[in-house]
């Protein structure tokens, strides 16, 4: 939330000098969890001494974090006050009787749609951005010769979205309605940023999807090649079940119902057949830029024939899904970065909790390797709590570790219940609208949480039909459209001299179902998402 606080005031000190020095910072009321990757990911095998050495000092640089600055924490940390049975009854009691309920939403769309514009004009009339702020903003962009972006200028606040005019990174904020508190993450539309998308949609309950209304646009984005119809597909790969579609730029076809309509019909049989159930799926016809329709409703020319919710009060009745509270913690790491205030000092991790829960005090262990941390501080919101739950998106600092043992896409986990390895399993897939049928062999990119490696489909098992013909064995290719079961196996990237295939940290779905999604991708493309079934090795 964009509030000053002491909390706020010392994340913006760190994004000042972080910005400096070219880094990614955290920012006051939102972070940036996309920082350069530390090391390899996956990789249980060092690399050997020489390589390890100049690794370090390379992963150490791009922390932020030189080698003579490097400060393992190893004061002392408070013991855990609770245990975990305690602690779970603690907080089904503090959720059931809760104000407002938390959520994340990740805001998806095509390239220029107006996601940035949607999400800092909403904010401003939920009181989220000051008039100030607004001005600033305004000021801002009118010197780069961008006055159209002033409205996103207060998202993308980065110098090189702000230069370029682009969204290059998932930022997050945090704003309320009545019966919510949402946790915002703003994803990149460029195709190049998708793995960006990726990693923040992985962490969202809800997606507003913003369409532009304009002739032309919105044909531009839902056909081929197009990134409406791909983020629709990771999303709810992804997990999310729920979808707004904000239908933008109502202004410009002059809040034309039959524009909206049509734009409505286009869309609904694809969405359907993605996996959004109709009665989650809802249209909102808005003018983000003019803030039609966000908050506000009256505006005369589309209440002619608009009896339906402002974006607010859709957002203000989602549902919110049900937390695996008592599965073992897994915490996949979104970012690494160095705290910089004396509540945050010493290394700091992001991420979103996919289940269980965690307390200041608690050892855990880092899924993949042997090492484990301890939790100093869990901050929320930019708020200082002794404790954070399944479906909360948090930082922890952790004493003990050097941190170069933390890597983007490893899991924190209780040492009594480690999350599995995996470099070979099997998984049900959707295959997506490809060009190209896909074969054994193939390579492929798979990406989980923030984990993005290299992989083959090593067989094709089965294709599922979703008729009654039942399934066919061992099919030579997948074509688009199909379900199929089917064995992958991640091998070691091919400018790495290693030939040992990486490793990461997943599960099967049925026993947790956020760590047992995965994306495939083929040449900045995505090909398939689906649910891994079993681990082979
Ligand atoms: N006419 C009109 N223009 C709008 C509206 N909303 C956004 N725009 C313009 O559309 C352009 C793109 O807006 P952004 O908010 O940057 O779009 P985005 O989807 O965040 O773009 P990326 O970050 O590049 O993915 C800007 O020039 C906005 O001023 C609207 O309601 N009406």
């Amino acid at each position: 939330m964009i509030v000053p606080s002491a909390a706020a005031k010392t994340t913006k000190a760190k994004t000042d000098s972080a910005q400096a020095k070219g880094q990614n910072p955290t920012v006051k009321g939102k972070s940036k969890p996309g920082t350069p990757k530390p090391k390899s990911e996956g990789s249980q095998t060092p690399p050997n001494a020489a390589s390890k050495a100049s690794g370090l000092a390379q992963d150490l640089s791009m922390l932020g974090l030189e080698e003579d600055r490097v400060k393992r924490d190893d004061s002392p940390v408070p013991a855990m006050s609770m245990k975990q049975a305690e602690l779970i009854e603690k907080i089904q009691k503090e959720e059931a009787s809760q104000e407002k309920k938390g959520v994340s939403l990740v805001v998806v769309g095509h390239v220029d749609a107006g996601k940035s514009t949607l999400m800092g004009r909403m904010l401003y009339e939920l009181g989220e951005l000051s008039e100030k702020e607004k001005i600033a903003n305004e000021r801002g962009s009118q010197k780069v010769g961008k006055s159209s972006f002033a409205m996103a200028w207060g998202l993308d606040a980065l110098g090189d979205e702000r230069d370029r005019g682009v969204t290059i990174d998932i930022a997050t904020s945090h704003f309320d309605t009545a019966n919510r508190a949402f946790t915002l993450l703003d994803a990149p539309g460029h195709q190049d940023f998708i793995p960006n998308m990726i990693s923040g949609a992985s962490q969202a309950d809800l997606a507003l999807l913003v369409v532009d209304a304009s002739p032309g646009e919105f044909e531009a984005g839902f056909d081929r090649g197009g990134q409406t119809r791909e983020h629709a597909l990771l999303v709810r790969a992804l997990g999310v079940r729920e979808l707004i579609v904000g239908v933008n730029k109502m202004d410009v076809v002059d809040w034309s119902q039959d524009r909206f309509e049509d734009i409505q019909d286009s869309m609904r049989p694809f969405l359907q057949a993605a996996g959004f159930a109709p009665e989650k799926t809802t249209f909102v016809p808005v003018a983000a830029m003019a803030g039609v329709n966000l908050a506000n409703g009256d505006n005369a020319r589309l209440r002619a024939w608009y009896t339906g919710p402002t974006l607010v009060d859709v957002l203000d009745k989602v549902e919110v899904p049900a937390r695996p509270l008592e599965l073992p913690l897994r915490y996949p790491i979104s970012n690494v970065f160095k705290g910089q205030s004396a509540v945050s000092a010493g290394v700091g991790v992001s991420g979103r909790l996919c289940s269980g829960v965690v307390q200041v005090g608690e050892r855990l262990r880092v899924v993949p390797g042997d090492e484990t941390a301890v939790v100093r501080t869990i901050e929320r919101d930019e708020e200082t709590v002794p404790y954070a739950s399944a479906g909360q998106n948090v930082n922890l600092y952790l004493a003990g570790i050097d941190p170069i043992h933390l890597s983007i896409g490893s899991v924190l986990c209780p040492l009594s219940d480690l999350v599995p390895l995996a470099t070979r399993f099997t998984a049900q897939i959707l295959v997506f609208d490809i060009a190209f049928p896909l074969i054994a062999g193939v390579p492929l990119e798979l990406f989980h949480h923030s984990n993005n490696v290299p992989a083959t489909l090593s067989k094709l098992i089965s294709v599922i039909s979703k008729g009654t013909t039942g399934s066919k064995q061992n099919p030579r290719v997948l074509q688009k459209g199909v379900h199929a079961e089917v064995e992958i196996s991640l091998r070691a990237p091919t400018q790495s001299t290693s030939t040992r295939a990486p490793v990461i940290p997943l599960e099967p779905a049925h026993v947790n179902k956020e760590m047992g999604r995965i994306l495939l991708r083929r040449g900045g493309e995505t090909v398939a998402a689906g649910v891994v079934t079993s681990i082979s090795a």
